[in-house]
Protein backbone atom coordinates (compact mmCIF):
# COMPACT_ATOMS: atom_id res chain seq x y z
CA UNK A 1 0.00 0.00 0.00
CA UNK A 2 1.75 3.37 -0.47
CA UNK A 3 0.52 6.78 0.02
CA UNK A 4 -1.44 6.16 2.82
CA UNK A 5 -1.90 9.87 4.55
CA UNK A 6 -4.79 8.92 6.09
CA UNK A 7 -5.62 5.85 8.64
CA UNK A 8 -9.47 6.54 8.55
CA UNK A 9 -11.32 3.84 6.94
CA UNK A 10 -14.86 4.51 5.90
CA UNK A 11 -18.44 2.06 5.53
CA UNK A 12 -20.46 3.26 2.02
CA UNK A 13 -22.38 5.04 4.45
CA UNK A 14 -19.94 7.41 6.27
CA UNK A 15 -18.40 8.06 2.61
CA UNK A 16 -21.93 9.25 1.65
CA UNK A 17 -22.01 11.38 4.17
CA UNK A 18 -18.79 12.56 3.67
CA UNK A 19 -19.60 12.96 0.46
CA UNK A 20 -23.21 15.06 1.36
CA UNK A 21 -20.99 17.24 4.16
CA UNK A 22 -18.70 18.60 1.50
CA UNK A 23 -20.96 18.97 -1.15
CA UNK A 24 -23.61 21.10 1.54
CA UNK A 25 -20.24 23.26 2.59
CA UNK A 26 -20.07 24.53 -0.97
CA UNK A 27 -17.80 22.16 -3.29
CA UNK A 28 -20.12 21.35 -5.93
CA UNK A 29 -20.34 17.45 -7.22
CA UNK A 30 -18.79 17.91 -10.65
CA UNK A 31 -15.32 19.29 -8.70
CA UNK A 32 -15.06 16.82 -6.53
CA UNK A 33 -15.51 14.28 -9.36
CA UNK A 34 -13.05 16.84 -11.56
CA UNK A 35 -10.78 16.28 -9.33
CA UNK A 36 -11.25 12.40 -8.88
CA UNK A 37 -10.85 12.38 -12.46
CA UNK A 38 -7.40 13.51 -12.53
CA UNK A 39 -6.00 11.60 -9.91
CA UNK A 40 -7.33 8.56 -12.12
CA UNK A 41 -5.78 10.16 -15.37
CA UNK A 42 -2.65 10.83 -13.65
CA UNK A 43 -2.08 7.43 -12.75
CA UNK A 44 -3.58 6.43 -15.91
CA UNK A 45 -0.42 8.57 -18.10
CA UNK A 46 2.01 6.90 -15.56
CA UNK A 47 1.44 3.57 -17.60
CA UNK A 48 2.20 5.46 -21.28
CA UNK A 49 -0.54 3.48 -22.56
CA UNK A 50 -1.51 3.10 -25.93
CA UNK A 51 -4.53 2.55 -26.23
CA UNK A 52 -6.77 3.34 -23.18
CA UNK A 53 -10.43 1.41 -22.40
CA UNK A 54 -12.70 3.02 -19.72
CA UNK A 55 -15.49 0.80 -18.91
CA UNK A 56 -18.27 2.87 -17.16
CA UNK A 57 -21.33 2.37 -15.40
CA UNK A 58 -24.26 5.08 -15.58
CA UNK A 59 -23.71 6.06 -11.64
CA UNK A 60 -21.19 8.77 -10.58
CA UNK A 61 -18.47 5.91 -10.31
CA UNK A 62 -19.32 5.69 -14.11
CA UNK A 63 -18.95 9.75 -14.30
CA UNK A 64 -15.86 9.53 -12.64
CA UNK A 65 -14.20 7.05 -15.17
CA UNK A 66 -15.84 9.55 -18.31
CA UNK A 67 -14.34 12.83 -17.09
CA UNK A 68 -11.13 10.74 -16.68
CA UNK A 69 -11.01 9.33 -19.83
CA UNK A 70 -12.09 13.20 -21.53
CA UNK A 71 -8.33 14.31 -19.38
CA UNK A 72 -6.69 11.20 -20.91
CA UNK A 73 -8.25 12.44 -24.73
CA UNK A 74 -7.21 16.21 -24.29
CA UNK A 75 -3.80 14.85 -22.62
CA UNK A 76 -3.20 12.83 -26.26
CA UNK A 77 -4.40 9.88 -25.36
CA UNK A 78 -6.42 6.89 -27.46
CA UNK A 79 -9.38 6.83 -25.37
CA UNK A 80 -12.71 4.37 -25.91
CA UNK A 81 -15.69 4.84 -23.79
CA UNK A 82 -18.14 1.99 -23.33
CA UNK A 83 -21.19 2.52 -21.00
CA UNK A 84 -23.20 -0.69 -19.46
CA UNK A 85 -26.44 0.22 -18.05
CA UNK A 86 -29.69 2.09 -17.68
CA UNK A 87 -30.75 4.45 -14.52
CA UNK A 88 -27.82 7.79 -15.10
CA UNK A 89 -27.20 9.59 -11.95
CA UNK A 90 -27.17 13.23 -12.94
CA UNK A 91 -22.81 13.54 -12.14
CA UNK A 92 -23.18 10.99 -15.08
CA UNK A 93 -25.24 12.67 -17.47
CA UNK A 94 -23.50 15.75 -17.21
CA UNK A 95 -20.27 14.21 -17.63
CA UNK A 96 -21.56 12.35 -21.01
CA UNK A 97 -22.53 15.64 -22.16
CA UNK A 98 -19.12 17.15 -21.86
CA UNK A 99 -17.02 13.70 -23.14
CA UNK A 100 -19.73 14.20 -26.25
CA UNK A 101 -19.08 17.98 -26.74
CA UNK A 102 -15.17 16.84 -26.43
CA UNK A 103 -15.47 14.37 -29.51
CA UNK A 104 -15.02 11.02 -27.25
CA UNK A 105 -15.50 7.76 -28.82
CA UNK A 106 -18.79 6.09 -26.66
CA UNK A 107 -20.68 3.24 -26.78
CA UNK A 108 -23.37 1.54 -25.15
CA UNK A 109 -24.00 -1.64 -23.86
CA UNK A 110 -21.46 -3.30 -26.94
CA UNK A 111 -18.95 -6.24 -26.46
CA UNK A 112 -15.37 -4.26 -26.37
CA UNK A 113 -12.30 -6.08 -28.16
CA UNK A 114 -9.14 -7.32 -26.59
CA UNK A 115 -6.95 -4.29 -28.32
CA UNK A 116 -6.17 -2.05 -25.09
CA UNK A 117 -3.67 -2.18 -23.02
CA UNK A 118 -5.22 -0.33 -20.26
CA UNK A 119 -8.61 -0.37 -18.63
CA UNK A 120 -10.29 2.10 -16.43
CA UNK A 121 -12.83 0.23 -14.42
CA UNK A 122 -15.77 2.71 -13.55
CA UNK A 123 -18.41 0.24 -13.79
CA UNK A 124 -19.73 0.29 -9.82
CA UNK A 125 -18.47 2.05 -6.59
CA UNK A 126 -19.89 2.04 -3.33
CA UNK A 127 -23.58 2.38 -5.23
CA UNK A 128 -23.11 -1.53 -5.18
CA UNK A 129 -26.67 -2.64 -4.08
CA UNK A 130 -26.29 -6.88 -4.07
CA UNK A 131 -24.96 -9.22 -6.66
CA UNK A 132 -23.51 -8.22 -9.04
CA UNK A 133 -26.52 -8.74 -12.16
CA UNK A 134 -25.82 -10.77 -14.86
CA UNK A 135 -25.31 -8.05 -17.92
CA UNK A 136 -22.45 -6.66 -15.72
CA UNK A 137 -20.90 -9.33 -14.37
CA UNK A 138 -20.43 -10.60 -18.69
CA UNK A 139 -18.51 -6.90 -18.32
CA UNK A 140 -16.77 -8.07 -15.14
CA UNK A 141 -15.68 -11.36 -16.94
CA UNK A 142 -14.33 -9.78 -19.99
CA UNK A 143 -12.02 -7.13 -17.86
CA UNK A 144 -10.40 -9.92 -15.97
CA UNK A 145 -9.68 -11.98 -19.11
CA UNK A 146 -8.06 -9.17 -20.71
CA UNK A 147 -4.21 -8.34 -20.53
CA UNK A 148 -4.46 -4.73 -20.02
CA UNK A 149 -3.46 -3.02 -16.95
CA UNK A 150 -6.50 -2.93 -14.55
CA UNK A 151 -7.20 0.67 -12.54
CA UNK A 152 -10.21 0.20 -10.39
CA UNK A 153 -12.14 3.78 -9.45
CA UNK A 154 -12.81 3.52 -5.60
CA UNK A 155 -13.39 0.17 -5.13
CA UNK A 156 -12.62 -2.36 -7.75
CA UNK A 157 -16.19 -3.17 -9.16
CA UNK A 158 -18.40 -6.09 -7.56
CA UNK A 159 -15.93 -5.54 -4.26
CA UNK A 160 -18.91 -4.74 -1.24
CA UNK A 161 -17.19 -1.44 0.22
CA UNK A 162 -18.76 -2.56 3.41
CA UNK A 163 -17.16 -6.20 3.67
CA UNK A 164 -14.61 -6.73 1.14
CA UNK A 165 -16.92 -9.87 -0.34
CA UNK A 166 -16.76 -10.55 -3.89
CA UNK A 167 -20.74 -10.31 -4.76
CA UNK A 168 -21.00 -12.54 -7.72
CA UNK A 169 -17.90 -11.67 -9.19
CA UNK A 170 -15.59 -8.42 -9.07
CA UNK A 171 -12.70 -6.95 -11.27
CA UNK A 172 -9.21 -8.01 -10.25
CA UNK A 173 -7.02 -3.97 -9.95
CA UNK A 174 -3.66 -3.89 -10.52
CA UNK A 175 -4.21 -0.65 -8.87
CA UNK A 176 -7.21 0.90 -6.78
CA UNK A 177 -7.60 4.76 -6.62
CA UNK A 178 -9.92 5.47 -3.68
CA UNK A 179 -11.30 8.40 -3.26
CA UNK A 180 -10.59 10.84 0.43
CA UNK A 181 -10.08 7.78 2.51
CA UNK A 182 -9.87 4.32 2.71
CA UNK A 183 -13.11 1.96 2.72
CA UNK A 184 -13.58 -1.38 4.36
CA UNK A 185 -14.13 -3.34 1.71
CA UNK A 186 -10.18 -2.74 0.51
CA UNK A 187 -9.50 -3.48 3.74
CA UNK A 188 -10.85 -7.22 4.39
CA UNK A 189 -9.90 -9.72 2.60
CA UNK A 190 -10.92 -10.66 -0.69
CA UNK A 191 -11.35 -7.44 -0.81
CA UNK A 192 -7.76 -6.48 -0.53
CA UNK A 193 -6.05 -8.71 -2.91
CA UNK A 194 -9.17 -8.19 -5.57
CA UNK A 195 -7.41 -3.79 -5.06
CA UNK A 196 -4.43 -4.47 -5.69
CA UNK A 197 -2.24 -1.46 -4.78
CA UNK A 198 -4.02 0.97 -3.00
CA UNK A 199 -3.49 4.66 -3.49
CA UNK A 200 -6.05 7.56 -2.00
CA UNK A 201 -6.57 10.52 -3.73
CA UNK A 202 -7.11 13.34 -1.65
CA UNK A 203 -10.53 15.20 -2.51
CA UNK A 204 -11.56 18.79 -1.15
CA UNK A 205 -13.54 16.48 1.14
CA UNK A 206 -14.88 18.15 4.65
CA UNK A 207 -12.65 16.12 7.19
CA UNK A 208 -14.68 13.73 8.44
CA UNK A 209 -13.45 11.24 11.53
CA UNK A 210 -14.26 7.70 11.58
CA UNK A 211 -14.42 5.22 14.63
CA UNK A 212 -12.54 2.88 12.60
CA UNK A 213 -8.60 3.03 11.65
CA UNK A 214 -6.02 1.02 10.42
CA UNK A 215 -3.12 0.95 12.61
CA UNK A 216 0.05 3.26 12.05
CA UNK A 217 2.98 3.45 13.96
CA UNK A 218 1.63 6.80 15.26
CA UNK A 219 -0.99 5.45 17.19
CA UNK A 220 1.78 2.80 18.91
CA UNK A 221 1.63 3.53 23.19
CA UNK A 222 4.98 1.60 23.88
CA UNK A 223 4.64 1.93 27.94
CA UNK A 224 7.65 4.14 29.71
CA UNK A 225 10.75 2.52 31.56
CA UNK A 226 11.79 4.73 34.28
CA UNK A 227 15.32 4.86 34.76
CA UNK A 228 14.75 4.44 38.88
CA UNK A 229 12.28 1.75 38.76
CA UNK A 230 11.75 -1.89 40.49
CA UNK A 231 9.91 -5.12 38.55
CA UNK A 232 6.62 -4.16 40.88
CA UNK A 233 6.67 -1.09 38.30
CA UNK A 234 6.09 -3.26 35.21
CA UNK A 235 3.13 -5.18 36.39
CA UNK A 236 1.64 -8.88 37.50
CA UNK A 237 1.34 -11.14 34.57
CA UNK A 238 -0.65 -14.60 35.87
CA UNK A 239 -1.59 -17.28 33.30
CA UNK A 240 -3.83 -19.97 34.11
CA UNK A 241 -3.33 -22.43 30.98
CA UNK A 242 -2.31 -24.99 29.12
CA UNK A 243 -3.54 -29.11 30.41
CA UNK A 244 -1.46 -32.23 30.06
CA UNK A 245 -2.44 -32.56 26.67
CA UNK A 246 -1.56 -29.32 25.65
CA UNK A 247 1.63 -28.14 27.64
CA UNK A 248 3.59 -26.11 25.19
CA UNK A 249 1.03 -23.29 24.59
CA UNK A 250 1.36 -21.71 27.81
CA UNK A 251 5.40 -21.51 27.60
CA UNK A 252 5.10 -19.16 24.39
CA UNK A 253 2.41 -17.23 26.20
CA UNK A 254 4.57 -16.94 29.00
CA UNK A 255 7.49 -15.70 26.75
CA UNK A 256 5.08 -13.51 25.14
CA UNK A 257 4.27 -11.39 28.38
CA UNK A 258 8.09 -11.50 30.08
CA UNK A 259 9.82 -10.05 26.10
CA UNK A 260 7.40 -7.54 26.04
CA UNK A 261 8.39 -6.31 29.72
CA UNK A 262 6.21 -7.38 31.95
CA UNK A 263 7.81 -6.89 35.37
CA UNK A 264 6.64 -10.43 37.07
CA UNK A 265 5.33 -13.12 34.80
CA UNK A 266 3.22 -16.68 36.82
CA UNK A 267 2.92 -19.42 34.84
CA UNK A 268 0.68 -22.13 36.96
CA UNK A 269 -0.41 -25.21 34.56
CA UNK A 270 -2.27 -28.46 35.52
CA UNK A 271 0.13 -30.22 33.30
CA UNK A 272 4.00 -30.48 33.32
CA UNK A 273 4.89 -27.04 31.37
CA UNK A 274 8.63 -27.50 33.10
CA UNK A 275 10.19 -26.72 29.84
CA UNK A 276 9.55 -22.99 30.53
CA UNK A 277 12.34 -22.89 32.85
CA UNK A 278 14.58 -24.06 30.61
CA UNK A 279 13.93 -21.14 28.19
CA UNK A 280 13.09 -18.67 30.50
CA UNK A 281 14.33 -19.28 34.02
CA UNK A 282 12.84 -15.74 35.55
CA UNK A 283 9.57 -16.94 35.04
CA UNK A 284 7.69 -17.90 38.42
CA UNK A 285 6.36 -21.57 37.36
CA UNK A 286 4.44 -24.03 38.93
CA UNK A 287 2.12 -27.20 38.03
CA UNK A 288 -0.98 -28.28 40.13
CA UNK A 289 -0.13 -31.71 38.67
CA UNK A 290 -3.38 -33.04 37.20
CA UNK A 291 -4.73 -33.00 33.55
CA UNK A 292 -7.22 -29.53 33.81
CA UNK A 293 -8.13 -26.70 35.91
CA UNK A 294 -10.76 -27.75 38.13
CA UNK A 295 -13.51 -24.78 39.83
CA UNK A 296 -11.89 -25.99 43.47
CA UNK A 297 -8.60 -24.79 42.18
CA UNK A 298 -9.52 -21.25 42.54
CA UNK A 299 -9.03 -21.05 46.23
CA UNK A 300 -5.61 -22.45 46.09
CA UNK A 301 -5.10 -19.92 43.59
CA UNK A 302 -6.58 -17.25 45.74
CA UNK A 303 -2.88 -15.09 46.52
CA UNK A 304 -1.31 -15.38 42.83
CA UNK A 305 -5.59 -14.25 41.60
CA UNK A 306 -4.84 -11.45 43.85
CA UNK A 307 -1.17 -10.35 43.24
CA UNK A 308 -1.75 -9.87 39.32
CA UNK A 309 -2.72 -7.28 37.63
CA UNK A 310 -3.82 -9.14 34.63
CA UNK A 311 -4.78 -13.03 34.38
CA UNK A 312 -4.26 -14.67 30.94
CA UNK A 313 -5.99 -17.43 30.72
CA UNK A 314 -6.75 -20.08 27.99
CA UNK A 315 -3.65 -21.32 25.76
CA UNK A 316 -3.70 -24.72 25.50
CA UNK A 317 -6.48 -25.18 27.84
CA UNK A 318 -9.51 -28.26 26.91
CA UNK A 319 -12.66 -27.87 27.79
CA UNK A 320 -12.12 -29.55 30.90
CA UNK A 321 -11.33 -26.35 32.39
CA UNK A 322 -14.44 -24.08 31.19
CA UNK A 323 -16.33 -24.24 34.62
CA UNK A 324 -12.70 -23.17 36.54
CA UNK A 325 -12.79 -20.14 34.03
CA UNK A 326 -16.77 -19.17 34.35
CA UNK A 327 -16.44 -18.92 38.33
CA UNK A 328 -13.12 -17.15 38.18
CA UNK A 329 -14.64 -14.25 35.67
CA UNK A 330 -17.26 -14.71 38.27
CA UNK A 331 -15.51 -13.39 41.04
CA UNK A 332 -13.29 -11.09 39.04
CA UNK A 333 -14.37 -10.43 36.22
CA UNK A 334 -15.28 -6.57 37.46
CA UNK A 335 -12.04 -6.02 39.08
CA UNK A 336 -9.53 -7.96 37.05
CA UNK A 337 -7.79 -7.81 33.44
CA UNK A 338 -8.85 -10.78 31.95
CA UNK A 339 -7.65 -11.85 28.70
CA UNK A 340 -9.43 -14.73 27.54
CA UNK A 341 -7.96 -16.60 24.78
CA UNK A 342 -8.22 -20.39 22.72
CA UNK A 343 -11.02 -22.41 24.66
CA UNK A 344 -11.33 -20.41 27.33
CA UNK A 345 -13.09 -18.38 24.87
CA UNK A 346 -16.14 -20.77 25.06
CA UNK A 347 -16.68 -19.21 28.92
CA UNK A 348 -18.31 -16.35 27.96
CA UNK A 349 -21.64 -17.97 26.71
CA UNK A 350 -22.30 -17.94 30.26
CA UNK A 351 -22.85 -14.34 30.58
CA UNK A 352 -25.13 -12.13 29.06
CA UNK A 353 -22.96 -9.04 29.70
CA UNK A 354 -19.16 -8.82 30.47
CA UNK A 355 -17.28 -5.69 31.12
CA UNK A 356 -14.65 -3.51 29.66
CA UNK A 357 -11.75 -4.96 31.49
CA UNK A 358 -12.06 -8.58 29.71
CA UNK A 359 -10.52 -9.07 26.49
CA UNK A 360 -11.31 -12.11 24.18
CA UNK A 361 -9.16 -13.16 21.42
CA UNK A 362 -10.45 -15.27 19.48
CA UNK A 363 -9.48 -16.43 15.84
CA UNK A 364 -12.13 -16.79 13.40
CA UNK A 365 -12.94 -20.73 14.18
CA UNK A 366 -13.10 -19.46 17.60
CA UNK A 367 -15.27 -16.66 16.76
CA UNK A 368 -17.25 -18.68 14.89
CA UNK A 369 -18.41 -21.30 18.07
CA UNK A 370 -19.70 -18.75 19.89
CA UNK A 371 -20.80 -16.50 17.19
CA UNK A 372 -22.74 -18.51 14.97
CA UNK A 373 -23.48 -15.53 12.51
CA UNK A 374 -19.96 -14.04 12.08
CA UNK A 375 -19.21 -13.56 8.21
CA UNK A 376 -16.64 -11.22 7.00
CA UNK A 377 -18.92 -8.64 8.68
CA UNK A 378 -17.64 -5.88 10.90
CA UNK A 379 -20.33 -4.25 11.51
CA UNK A 380 -21.42 -7.60 13.53
CA UNK A 381 -18.64 -7.95 15.00
CA UNK A 382 -18.91 -4.31 16.42
CA UNK A 383 -22.86 -5.01 17.59
CA UNK A 384 -21.59 -8.12 19.62
CA UNK A 385 -18.57 -6.17 21.47
CA UNK A 386 -20.97 -3.94 22.24
CA UNK A 387 -23.90 -6.56 23.60
CA UNK A 388 -21.54 -8.43 25.53
CA UNK A 389 -19.36 -5.75 27.33
CA UNK A 390 -16.32 -7.10 26.47
CA UNK A 391 -12.73 -5.95 23.89
CA UNK A 392 -12.74 -8.26 20.59
CA UNK A 393 -9.25 -8.82 19.05
CA UNK A 394 -10.36 -11.06 16.33
CA UNK A 395 -6.99 -12.73 14.76
CA UNK A 396 -7.34 -13.05 11.00
CA UNK A 397 -5.41 -12.30 8.03
CA UNK A 398 -6.52 -9.05 9.06
CA UNK A 399 -6.92 -8.77 12.58
CA UNK A 400 -9.74 -6.49 14.08
CA UNK A 401 -9.22 -4.97 17.28
CA UNK A 402 -13.01 -3.23 18.79
CA UNK A 403 -14.96 -2.33 21.78
CA UNK A 404 -18.44 -2.05 19.55
CA UNK A 405 -17.38 1.86 19.43
CA UNK A 406 -13.74 2.23 17.71
CA UNK A 407 -12.19 -0.23 15.29
CA UNK A 408 -8.34 -0.58 14.83
CA UNK A 409 -7.33 -3.31 11.67
CA UNK A 410 -3.47 -4.31 11.65
CA UNK A 411 -2.52 -4.99 8.15
CA UNK A 412 0.76 -6.37 8.88
CA UNK A 413 -0.25 -10.00 9.22
CA UNK A 414 1.89 -12.56 6.92
CA UNK A 415 1.75 -16.42 6.46
CA UNK A 416 4.60 -16.62 8.85
CA UNK A 417 1.73 -15.73 11.67
CA UNK A 418 -0.39 -18.62 9.91
CA UNK A 419 1.24 -21.25 12.85
CA UNK A 420 0.21 -23.03 15.37
CA UNK A 421 1.29 -21.07 18.88
CA UNK A 422 0.96 -17.18 17.31
CA UNK A 423 -2.04 -17.14 19.00
CA UNK A 424 -0.53 -17.97 22.45
CA UNK A 425 2.43 -15.80 22.45
CA UNK A 426 0.36 -12.25 20.83
CA UNK A 427 -2.25 -12.99 23.85
CA UNK A 428 1.30 -12.96 26.42
CA UNK A 429 2.00 -10.32 24.66
CA UNK A 430 -0.65 -8.06 25.23
CA UNK A 431 -1.49 -9.36 28.74
CA UNK A 432 2.33 -8.09 29.14
CA UNK A 433 0.99 -4.78 28.18
CA UNK A 434 -1.64 -4.45 30.02
CA UNK A 435 0.01 -5.03 33.07
CA UNK A 436 2.43 -2.59 32.18
CA UNK A 437 -0.50 0.08 32.37
CA UNK A 438 -2.14 0.16 28.66
CA UNK A 439 -5.84 0.24 28.42
CA UNK A 440 -6.52 -2.87 26.75
CA UNK A 441 -7.25 -1.20 23.35
CA UNK A 442 -3.89 -0.17 23.47
CA UNK A 443 -2.44 -3.00 24.52
CA UNK A 444 -3.86 -4.89 21.53
CA UNK A 445 -3.58 -2.49 19.01
CA UNK A 446 0.56 -1.88 20.32
CA UNK A 447 1.39 -5.51 21.16
CA UNK A 448 -0.25 -7.08 17.74
CA UNK A 449 1.81 -4.36 15.78
CA UNK A 450 4.83 -5.19 17.45
CA UNK A 451 4.69 -9.00 17.07
CA UNK A 452 3.53 -8.38 13.47
CA UNK A 453 5.87 -6.19 12.75
CA UNK A 454 8.45 -8.51 14.10
CA UNK A 455 7.02 -11.18 12.28
CA UNK A 456 7.55 -9.68 9.15
CA UNK A 457 11.24 -7.94 9.56
CA UNK A 458 12.19 -11.87 10.12
CA UNK A 459 10.49 -13.41 7.10
CA UNK A 460 12.20 -10.78 5.16
CA UNK A 461 15.24 -12.68 6.44
CA UNK A 462 14.12 -16.10 7.13
CA UNK A 463 11.22 -16.47 4.85
CA UNK A 464 7.41 -17.15 6.16
CA UNK A 465 8.03 -20.37 6.33
CA UNK A 466 10.63 -20.49 8.63
CA UNK A 467 9.52 -18.22 11.42
CA UNK A 468 8.32 -19.74 14.85
CA UNK A 469 6.64 -18.21 17.57
CA UNK A 470 9.66 -19.02 19.75
CA UNK A 471 11.68 -17.21 16.83
CA UNK A 472 8.98 -14.35 17.35
CA UNK A 473 9.24 -14.01 20.68
CA UNK A 474 12.92 -13.95 21.18
CA UNK A 475 13.19 -11.21 18.20
CA UNK A 476 10.33 -9.00 19.73
CA UNK A 477 12.59 -6.25 20.61
CA UNK A 478 12.67 -5.52 16.46
CA UNK A 479 8.87 -4.83 16.60
CA UNK A 480 9.74 -1.52 19.08
CA UNK A 481 11.70 -0.17 16.27
CA UNK A 482 8.78 1.94 14.60
N1 LIG B 1 -18.84 9.70 -2.45
C1 LIG B 1 -18.14 10.75 -2.88
O1 LIG B 1 -17.80 11.52 -2.08
C2 LIG B 1 -17.78 10.87 -4.29
C3 LIG B 1 -18.12 9.85 -5.09
N2 LIG B 1 -17.64 9.74 -6.29
C4 LIG B 1 -17.92 8.55 -7.04
O2 LIG B 1 -19.27 8.17 -6.97
C5 LIG B 1 -19.36 6.80 -6.63
C6 LIG B 1 -20.69 6.57 -6.01
O3 LIG B 1 -21.63 6.90 -6.96
P1 LIG B 1 -23.12 6.41 -6.91
O4 LIG B 1 -23.65 6.65 -5.56
O5 LIG B 1 -23.80 7.06 -8.04
O6 LIG B 1 -23.03 4.84 -7.10
P2 LIG B 1 -22.09 3.96 -8.06
O7 LIG B 1 -20.98 3.42 -7.25
O8 LIG B 1 -21.78 4.65 -9.31
O9 LIG B 1 -23.06 2.72 -8.34
C7 LIG B 1 -24.27 2.92 -9.01
C8 LIG B 1 -24.21 2.24 -10.35
O10 LIG B 1 -23.93 0.87 -10.17
C9 LIG B 1 -25.01 0.10 -10.65
N3 LIG B 1 -25.23 -1.03 -9.76
C10 LIG B 1 -25.44 -0.97 -8.43
N4 LIG B 1 -25.58 -2.20 -7.94
C11 LIG B 1 -25.49 -3.05 -8.98
C12 LIG B 1 -25.55 -4.46 -9.07
N5 LIG B 1 -25.77 -5.23 -8.02
N6 LIG B 1 -25.38 -5.03 -10.28
C13 LIG B 1 -25.18 -4.25 -11.36
N7 LIG B 1 -25.11 -2.91 -11.32
C14 LIG B 1 -25.26 -2.31 -10.14
C15 LIG B 1 -26.19 1.02 -10.70
O11 LIG B 1 -27.10 0.56 -11.63
P3 LIG B 1 -28.66 0.59 -11.28
O12 LIG B 1 -28.86 -0.35 -10.12
O13 LIG B 1 -29.00 2.00 -10.90
O14 LIG B 1 -29.30 0.13 -12.53
C16 LIG B 1 -25.51 2.32 -11.07
O15 LIG B 1 -25.24 2.35 -12.44
C17 LIG B 1 -18.15 6.56 -5.76
O16 LIG B 1 -17.77 5.23 -5.67
C18 LIG B 1 -17.11 7.42 -6.47
O17 LIG B 1 -16.53 6.70 -7.54
C19 LIG B 1 -16.74 10.74 -6.89
O18 LIG B 1 -17.41 11.34 -7.93
C20 LIG B 1 -16.19 11.75 -5.94
C21 LIG B 1 -17.06 12.08 -4.82
K1 LIG C 1 -15.16 0.71 -9.65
Amino acid sequence: MENIFETNVLDSNEAKVMDKLTIESGIMEETLMEQAAFAIADVASSFSPKKILCVAGTGNNGGDCIAAGRILHNKGYNVEIYIYGKNQSNGFKKQLLIAENYGLKIKYNKDFSDEYDLIIDGLIGIGLNGEVRSSIKTVIEKINSSNAKVISEDIPSGISSDTGEVMGDAVHADITITFGNLKIGQILYPGREFSGKLKIAELSFKKFISNRKIITPDIIKVPNRKKDSHKYDYGNVLILAGSSKYPGAPILTALGAQRIGAGLVTLITPGDSSKILSFEPSIIYSSLNKNNFEKNDLKKLNDEIERANVIILGPGMTEDSIEFVVELIKKQGRTKNIVLDAESIQAIKEFESLSENILITPHVGEMKKIFKNLKNNIFELERFSKQKKCIIMLKSSITTITDGEKTFFNLLGSSSLSKGGSGDLLSGIVGGLIAQGLDTINACITGSYIMYKTAKELSNEYTEYFITPKLISENLYIGFKL
